[in-house]
């Protein structure tokens, strides 16, 4: 196993996205594309990736859920958002989820 991570990929998108060649660059021509067929692409891939995960279809759903996450860097970065603030947002609601699962336990 790589430690490839989705920090990684964001920075391949942003390079991409900025620099890259919209006809040997599928990022590229997203970004070129813009926002509406950027977003209407995560859309597409995150049906495929119910449909495959409904089907039993663990191959599909690990190739669909690698498209879905792609495209989610694509459009996070088209829309200036960092992956960091998505990953600031998912530790506040840990922090947050923390906190009531201690208060519940005092309750008890
Ligand atoms: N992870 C991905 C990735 N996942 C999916 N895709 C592309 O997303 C596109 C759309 O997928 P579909 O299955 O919907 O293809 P399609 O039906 O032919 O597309 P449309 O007809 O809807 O336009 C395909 O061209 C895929 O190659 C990706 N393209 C790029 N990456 C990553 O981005 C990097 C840079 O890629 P380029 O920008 O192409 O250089 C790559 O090294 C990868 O790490």
């Amino acid at each position: 196993m790589s430690g490839f991570s989705l920090s990684d990929l964001e920075k391949i998108v942003a390079e991409r996205g900025s620099q890259g060649d919209s006809a040997s660059s599928w990022t590229a021509k997203l970004f070129s594309a813009g926002i509406d067929r950027a977003g209407k692409k995560l859309g597409e891939e995150a049906v495929e990736t119910v449909i495959a995960a409904v089907r039993g279809d663990r191959a599909e759903l690990v190739s669909e859920s690698a498209d879905l996450l792609y495209h989610l860097l694509v459009v996070l970065a088209i829309s200036g958002v960092p992956l960091s603030d998505v990953l600031a947002e998912l530790e506040r609601r840990t922090a947050r989820s923390g906190v009531a699962e201690k208060a519940s336990r005092a309750g008890a």
